[in-house]
């Protein structure tokens, strides 16, 4: 916690990633609570040391794709997209995933045995085929909810590092500009007015600094997983406007490893910006020698539960690097490299004298959330 800063959650050489990988993935659990947030069934779990992390059991096979005719705001959560990503925002040298492992967890000795929380205990039942389950009582959409069964009592699981607590490193949620319409039907103005970014770009906080390049991380980061549940994003407040983007909620990517979904590049289309740290990174990834899908093959073989995506998860990351690249030498070809591709810190373009488009009332501040008791 001490290595976060406005740049990023940890440092390229930072060491104590590997050792924290290690303990979540082997510390014996001392506790368990059901994390009441949410549509989906999440444990967040304390180990020995009192380190904390959120648990998403396993809910899909990796060699399940998401059925064509699903929603996205329907889809599985899956615990291998959220370990992936994690590796994946690390070669992409963003560092704004929360360190990610997998784990096999026996839901019998580690989680009913160890809770404190009679809600969590109460949940617990055997399944007819013998099989310790549990389910959670969930606070809205409760269809999407269902239980998950240990093996009889083994079940694969995410292990997410837990960021430091809200009331020591406050932070704030705010819509992205690019949300989907949550409904069957619904168009939000980003996929009707192809002028979308001119007015995003007159907007605090996107008019100055890096936030907008920022999004724009983000949206490359979200078309190579396929998640197109990014409704909202994350920031510290410490770090004001100029702090990194967490991203933190990734179980809904890697679900179709066949289909691109351009519309998740939008934003980077739409804008023809990036920042040249990220531009060079994505060509050098596209190089035989440092091909993205043979860096996620090493280091997702380092996870215990390897191999955490299949060969076809692995060839879609090239065949969508490339497309962000195509992207771009577009954008190039129509704008120039000067105005295209920005220095990590854009000059502030002054007051606009334009409202803000992100309402008071649109951003959740997360301090005032009741942060999970351990008593
Ligand atoms: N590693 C973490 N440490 C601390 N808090 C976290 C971490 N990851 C996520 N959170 C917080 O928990 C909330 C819920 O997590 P997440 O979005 O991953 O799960 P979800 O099942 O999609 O829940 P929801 O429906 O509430 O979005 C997030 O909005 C975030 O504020
Ligand atoms: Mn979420």
């Amino acid at each position: 916690h001490l290595g976060i800063n406005r740049y990023a959650l940890y440092s390229r050489d930072d060491h104590s990633i590997d050792r924290l990988l290690q303990d979540m993935q082997s510390a014996p659990i001392i506790s368990a609570v059901v994390k009441p947030s949410g549509h989906h069934l999440k444990l967040a779990l304390k180990l020995q040391d009192f380190g904390k992390a959120m648990f998403k059991p396993m809910r899909q096979e990796r060699h399940e794709e998401t059925p064509e005719d699903f929603f996205y705001f329907v889809d599985f959560q899956r615990h291998n997209a959220e370990i992936a990503s994690f590796h994946l925002d690390r070669v992409l040298d963003f560092r704004r995933v929360p360190p990610v492992v997998g784990r096999l967890i026996n839901v019998t000795g580690e989680i009913l045995y160890t809770t404190h929380s009679d809600d969590l205990r109460s949940v617990f039942f055997t399944s007819p085929a013998n099989n310790t389950c549990f389910f959670a009582k969930c606070l809205y959409v409760c269809k999407t909810e269902y239980a998950v069964c240990g093996h009889p009592h083994l079940l694969e699981g995410s292990m997410s590092a837990y960021l430091p607590g809200l009331s020591i490193a406050p932070r704030i949620s705010i819509p992205n500009p690019w949300i989907r319409s949550y409904t069957f039907t619904g168009r939000e103005e980003w996929e009707v007015n192809p002028a979308y970014c001119n007015t995003i770009k007159g907007l605090y906080p996107y008019s100055s600094g890096n936030r907008l390049l920022n999004i724009i991380d983000m949206t490359i980061f979200d078309f190579l997983t396929g998640n197109m549940d990014r409704h909202h994003y994350e920031i510290f407040t410490k770090f004001g406007d100029e702090g990194f983007l967490l991203h933190l909620d990734n179980a809904r990517g890697f679900g179709r490893h066949s289909h691109d979904e351009m519309s998740i590049l939008a934003p980077l289309t739409q804008c023809c910006i990036i920042k040249r740290s990220t531009l060079l990174r994505l060509r050098l990834l596209a190089r035989p020698e440092y091909r993205l899908s043979d860096v996620m093959r090493e280091s997702l073989g380092q996870d215990p539960l390897m191999p955490i995506l299949t060969e076809p998860h692995l060839q879609a990351l090239d065949r969508r690097l490339g497309r962000v690249l195509k992207a771009m030498d577009r954008c190039i070809k129509k704008l120039g490299e000067a105005q295209v591709v920005v220095t990590d810190f854009v000059a502030s373009s002054g007051a606009t004298g334009r409202g803000t488009r992100v309402r008071v009332g649109d951003i959740q501040d997360k301090s005032e959330e009741r942060e999970e008791g351990w008593s």
